[in-house]
């Protein structure tokens, strides 16, 4: 069992357009609304694909009941947490050459009494996990501390912890030593403080932070793949794609390397084809067996060091 915390979940509505002006009106030409949320994606991308996955979510208001009542479309045990404040909607822009404009809500502010009732549900429900995932952001009235939180607490326990999320929240999450982390290269240069232009920079900025206590660096790079630094090396893969929606496609990556074991250049091609495959899928569809094409990922065990990555 996978059980994924997602404190702050989401209703995503994709919205596609001819071309985004600002200030201009705009017809929308396909309008996608599906379960988001970090945790939430990497429970549906398992579940498409027979791994059996739990959602521990807060749900607030109407939102929340829509939240939940997509999610009864997939096979996901939910643990919902019951809260005041309304489900965040988040809107992403896709143009015809696949650019994505997100905008993302902060979410309603949870109280204390809310915050101490996700940590109980957390605590409560990962007897039978095998990793916990916890993604996503945090909304408002959560300490950033909050995941290094359940990390510290989970310690000693059996159980691995994977984080995908941004900010002070994946500082504070880095320095209780996570099995696993997830950044995007954005948040991986946030994390470090400092650009990371080519792969060789995100080798060697996911080797310090293994060397800091992460287990292991899963670095996904967009249009350049993804990078893997664990205990038995570092690799790199990447795989052709026809572009339509990139929303959700690192948590599909996530998701398939957990699913093929999270360990190694295996788990690492998986990872990336899942995240190939997401890419192709309008909206934040989540990929299918029959969409994923592991045999299309390329990987590397050697580092082309002066290769510079795409722009992000
Ligand atoms: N333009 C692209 N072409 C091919 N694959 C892509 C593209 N953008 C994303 N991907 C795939 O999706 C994965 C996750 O995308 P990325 O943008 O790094 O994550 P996130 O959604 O977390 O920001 C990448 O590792 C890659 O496999
Ligand atoms: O919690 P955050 O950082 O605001 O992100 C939430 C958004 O990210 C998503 O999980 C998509 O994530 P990725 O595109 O990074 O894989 C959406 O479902 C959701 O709207």
């Amino acid at each position: 069992m996978i059980v994924t915390v997602t404190a702050n979940p989401s209703l995503d509505r994709t919205l596609e357009v001819a071309g985004l002006r600002r200030g201009q009106v705009h017809r929308i030409s396909a309008v996608h609304v599906q379960p988001g949320g970090k945790g939430v994606n990497v429970a549906r991308a398992l579940v498409s694909n027979g791994v059996a996955a739990r959602a521990i979510v807060p749900t607030g208001g109407v939102e929340g009941r829509q939240l939940i009542a997509l999610l009864t479309d997939y096979d996901i045990e939910v643990c919902q947490v019951p809260s005041a404040g309304p489900v965040r909607i988040n809107v992403s822009v896709v143009e015809p050459d696949a650019t994505v404009t997100k905008l993302n809500e902060p979410g309603a502010t949870l109280s204390e009494t809310e915050v101490s009732g996700l940590l109980d549900a957390i605590l409560g429900n990962i007897a039978d996990a095998s990793w916990v995932v916890l993604a996503g952001s945090l909304p408002p009235g959560i300490d950033p501390a909050f995941y290094a939180e359940v990390i510290r607490r989970l310690d000693g326990r059996g159980i691995r912890v994977a984080v995908d999320t941004s900010g002070p929240a994946l500082r504070a999450a880095v320095a209780a030593g996570p099995a696993l982390i997830k950044p995007n290269r954005e948040e991986l240069e946030e994390v470090m403080g400092r650009k990371l232009p080519t792969v060789a920079d995100i080798g060697d900025a996911a080797r310090e932070l293994r060397d800091s206590g992460v287990g292991a660096v899963l670095a996904s790079l967009g249009g350049d793949g993804a990078l893997l630094v664990d205990a038995d090396g570092i690799w790199h893969a990447e795989a052709p794609a026809v572009v339509r929606s990139t929303v959700g496609a690192g948590d599909a990556t996530l998701a398939g390397f957990l699913a093929a074991g999270a360990h190694g250049f295996s788990a690492l091609r998986q990872g990336v084809a899942w995240g190939a495959a997401a890419v192709s899928l309008p909206g934040s569809t989540m990929p299918r067996p029959g969409d994923i094409r592991p045999e299309s990922v390329r990987v590397r065990a050697r580092i082309d060091g002066g290769r510079l990555l795409q722009a992000g």
